[in-house]
């Protein structure tokens, strides 16, 4: 689905992203992980073409898109939802997943019922503004909006930082749909290890912009989490 080929990146003269190789298989939830500053974000950026790199290749369904602006690359459907989530805070809900629907590559004109299928309580607040919302109704509605693309592949950047736990377990089982049903594939910036360890399916851990562990999410070790993820 898509792999990262001996990617470097560098912010300036700072090398932050060193000969990155990691696969995310289709139909799969594979969680990024390691310590504040290994380059999780950056390589989420790096995905999307918010950042360039100096060398390698991201070759998504056989094709190099590193070369491709970030607005082709929504076209050609990857979704993300950054930390942070930015969603329009003076703008509705509604509003807010419109524009996710004016980037569908199937040209759809209604956010589809899916959606609020998925994440009832936007039906509820759909003409609310975003900025009224709690922090996690806002997550829910900034992983809602990268729906409304369409996406095969969906970035998911810290979905559970600061949310109380009833939305995280909501926002867990939509992974599993969007996984298991969809067969969308999901990449799971996650610092959280029993998150990871319920959604996850593969796992890689980075230390210092490079991978220092994978396998499938079983194979994630005491010894792994003590080395490189406790602090
Ligand atoms: N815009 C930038 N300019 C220069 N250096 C940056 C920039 N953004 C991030 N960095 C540096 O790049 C490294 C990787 O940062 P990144 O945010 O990708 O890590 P992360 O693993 O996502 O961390 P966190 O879990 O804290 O979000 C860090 O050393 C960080 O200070």
């Amino acid at each position: 689905m898509l792999k990262i080929e001996k990617v470097n990146q560098f912010y300036g003269q700072s090398h932050t992203l060193w000969d990155l190789d990691l696969e995310f298989k289709k139909g799969r939830c594979t969680c990024v992980m390691g310590r504040n500053g290994v380059g999780k974000t950056t390589l989420s950026k790096v995905i999307m073409g918010l950042l360039p790199i100096k060398d390698g290749g991201l070759i998504y369904n056989g094709s190099d898109i590193s070369k491709l602006s970030d607005h082709k690359r929504a076209s050609i459907a990857i979704g993300y939802v950054p930390q942070g989530r930015e969603i329009f805070s003076q703008l509705t809900v509604l509003e807010n997943l419109q524009i996710g629907v004016l980037s569908n590559r199937n040209k759809i004109k209604e956010v589809p019922s899916k959606i609020y299928d998925l994440f009832p309580v936007l039906k509820d607040m759909a003409h609310r503004k975003g900025g009224d919302l709690s922090g996690g109704q806002q997550q829910q509605l900034a992983i809602a909006r990268a729906l409304c693309i369409d996406p095969d592949f969906l970035i998911l950047d810290e979905p559970s930082e600061g949310i109380q736990p009833n939305i995280v377990a909501q926002i867990g089982e939509v992974i599993d749909y969007l996984t298991k049903e969809e067969n969308i594939t999901v990449m799971l910036v996650e610092q959280k290890l029993p998150f990871a360890r319920r959604h996850g399916d593969d796992f890689y851990v980075l230390d210092r912009g490079s991978v220092v562990a994978n396998g499938e999410i079983s194979q994630l070790s005491d010894d792994i989490i003590k080395k490189y993820m406790s602090v």
